[in-house]
């Protein structure tokens, strides 16, 4: 039987796959929260969640041996068949309320059974350098990997989230989610169509200097600067406030533990800078911490790099402020999940300059999804390549000028 079932999901991973994830925009979240049919979205959900598994579910298959071996990497891949397994029993069913709640309530127990994924693959990379010798190959797939199987995870995320509290049993949530009240923002699931930059870096610094000043006995201040002049005004946008809160936090972390470790006394403020472009909203946040060289900035968003053993819970009051887990290149999904980015411009010597760009238009904010196909495939299989510019690092053993092109 085991084996009858096992084909029987190799088959529907096939076929799930053969699908496009289908990218919806922060606008089409929104028009459809304001008259929202939990009908229709089990109807989209269960076809759509599967198929957005099922497509990294296939490039988790392609990973380099060494990794998908590790102890870690093969609790996250049962994880993730368990999940594909529990979403596809609904396709058959009628859309009929008692199914509606079940799948509801299935929805928050894959989302709990997938919490922890994001620090279960970072031990998987971390069991992979203690037992083997990882090559510059072995590494860029391990980055390509990492990066769209964490964007994956965010957007299967915000479909779970936004469907759980648009029709899910939290106290509150129906009143919320139709008109309006009990929730005076008006938030449609995750997503806040007036959320206010302002109060969200306010809010992350608090929390940033907090832990500042648990370890080093002081903090730097803040400075919020719109379109270059000092100002608290509020700024709206439409957006996941806990999206940006995210990407804020970790980089005012960054900012704080620099300027701190850079200065003995009376740190410079960190200055952070919000301009409304038309196509672009930036948020650009600079510290004084002295920077770093440029070949470093690259490292700090390489998983591999990252990947250090974990500090014990006991001592984790005495955790740096910022170590260098995954938080950057999370941080940079999240801005390019809605087609944003986040960029590092260090100056060595002086200091660093970090932007967060984000779409001014809702309607251009769609999300950014990976898509399982030759192409990706091709990624997993990289094929030793001849250096095609001259003086970089590696080039002592590349052929002679009259040997092989
Ligand atoms: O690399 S950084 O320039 C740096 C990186 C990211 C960021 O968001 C802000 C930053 O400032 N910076 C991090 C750090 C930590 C301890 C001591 C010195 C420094 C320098």
């Amino acid at each position: 039987l085991a084996g009858a079932i096992f084909s029987n999901v190799t088959k529907m991973l096939d076929f799930y796959s053969q699908f496009n994830p289908s990218p919806l925009s922060i606008k089409q979240f929104i028009d459809f929260g304001l008259n929202a049919c939990e009908r229709q979205s089990f109807m989209f959900l269960r076809k759509e969640l599967p198929v957005r598994l099922a497509n990294i579910m296939k490039e988790i298959a392609l990973l380099p041996e060494n990794l998908l071996r590790m102890p870690s990497v093969g609790m996250v891949n049962q994880w993730y068949e368990r999940s594909f397994e529990e979403i596809i029993q609904f396709e058959k069913m009628e859309p009929e309320p008692p199914v509606l709640s079940q799948f509801c309530e299935r929805l928050v127990h894959i989302r709990n059974r997938h919490a922890d994924v994001v620090q279960t693959m970072a031990q998987g990379v971390l069991e992979l350098k203690e037992s083997h010798e990882v090559d510059p190959g072995t590494e860029n797939s391990i980055q390509y990997f990492l990066d769209r199987f964490y964007m994956s995870r965010i957007s299967i995320r915000m479909l779970i989230n936004q469907h759980t509290l648009l029709f899910g049993e939290q106290i509150g949530a129906k009143q919320a989610s139709v008109n309006g009240i009990g929730n005076g923002g008006r938030h449609i699931g995750s997503i806040d169509p007036a959320c206010d930059v302002v109060a969200v870096v306010k809010d992350a610094y608090e929390n940033a200097r907090f832990l500042c000043d648990r370890y080093y006995l002081a903090s730097p201040e803040l400075e919020i600067l719109q379109g270059g002049v000092p100002s608290d005004r509020p700024m709206p946008i439409v957006y996941v406030p806990s999206h940006l809160y995210h990407m804020l936090f970790e980089l005012l972390k960054n900012a704080m533990r620099a300027v701190m470790e850079h200065h003995e006394s009376a740190p410079p403020p960190i200055q952070i800078n919000l301009i409304a472009g038309k196509e672009d909203i930036a948020v650009k946040m600079s510290d004084r911490g002295g920077g770093i060289p440029r070949s470093v900035t690259d490292l700090l968003f390489k998983y591999m790099y990252s990947t250090a053993p974990q500090p014990s819970k006991s001592d984790s009051h005495t955790v740096p402020l910022a170590g260098y887990g995954y938080g950057l290149p999370i941080s940079r999904l999240y801005a390019r999940y809605f087609h944003g980015d986040l960029v590092l411009m260090s100056c060595e010597g002086y200091g660093t300059d970090a932007v967060i760009y984000l779409k001014a238009l809702s309607n251009e904010a769609n999300e950014l999804l990976p898509i399982f196909n030759r192409t990706s495939s091709k990624f997993y299989r990289p094929v030793a390549t001849l250096a095609d510019w001259s003086g970089s690092l590696n080039t002592g053993s590349q052929p002679g000028k009259n040997r092989e092109k």
